[in-house]
């Protein structure tokens, strides 16, 4: 997949099969792919793509817009939504704390998403602290028991719980396994955990 015919590739040689309710990380540094994974998952690129995607067996190309709706969901980043006069919409009086606040977002968007059998978190929690990011990924776990989840994330501790994680490298997937069969394997995926500040 290319933005322009004339730009290089932002994704190539993706062959990837996901199980139904797995709970996958999507990791690597900026520019690696990861919003463009999900972008090509909700059809938003057309041109300059070629190889195909199957839900449940059905090319999304063939998809219409009411296919959509019954499987994918996306919970967007919502930090943006806590900033400002929309904060202040949201909580005229100032009585809820950004945890409360956040939680009732994500519930909310959960509410939507929740009737869909594949949700795709595009760094929904990059902004928040890490302890409401924990309570969000446990909300995620419990509420999206049954879905397929795809959690895009910069902060490694957002996809520690994953069933498999993939890390991103030049548009390609670099590497694919459970956090222990990539840590183990002491490749990109580990070396990210090192230079990160995980864990402190
Ligand atoms: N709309 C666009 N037009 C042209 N090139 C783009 C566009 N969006 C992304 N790219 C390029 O495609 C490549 C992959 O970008 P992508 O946004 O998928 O990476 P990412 O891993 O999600 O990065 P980040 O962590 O910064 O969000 C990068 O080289 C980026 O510059």
């Amino acid at each position: 997949m290319k933005y322009g015919a004339d730009l290089g590739y932002a994704l190539k040689n993706i062959n990837l099969t996901i199980n139904p309710g797995e709970k996958i990380g999507i990791v690597g540094r900026t520019g690696a792919g990861k919003s463009s994974l999900a972008k090509v998952l909700f059809r938003l690129v057309h041109e300059n793509t070629s190889g195909s995607i199957l839900i449940d067996g059905q090319d999304i190309s063939e998809f219409g817009v009411g296919d959509y709706r019954p499987r994918l969901g996306m919970i967007p980043q919502e930090s943006t939504m806590l900033d400002g006069s929309i904060r202040h919409n949201l909580d005229p009086l100032n009585q809820f704390d950004i945890e409360q606040m956040w939680a009732s977002l994500i519930k909310c968007n959960m509410a939507k998403s929740l009737s869909r059998k594949i949700i795709v978190l595009d760094e929904a929690t990059a902004n928040v602290d890490l302890e409401t990011d924990k309570m969000v990924q446990e909300l995620i776990r419990k509420e999206f028991s049954d879905c397929t989840v795809l959690t895009i994330a910069h902060r490694l501790e957002t996809i520690m719980k994953s069933d498999r994680i993939i890390v991103m490298d030049k548009g390609t997937i670099a590497e694919i396994g459970t956090p222990e069969e990539l840590l183990a394997k002491d490749g990109m995926f580990a070396q990210l955990v090192k230079t990160s500040d995980f864990g402190q």
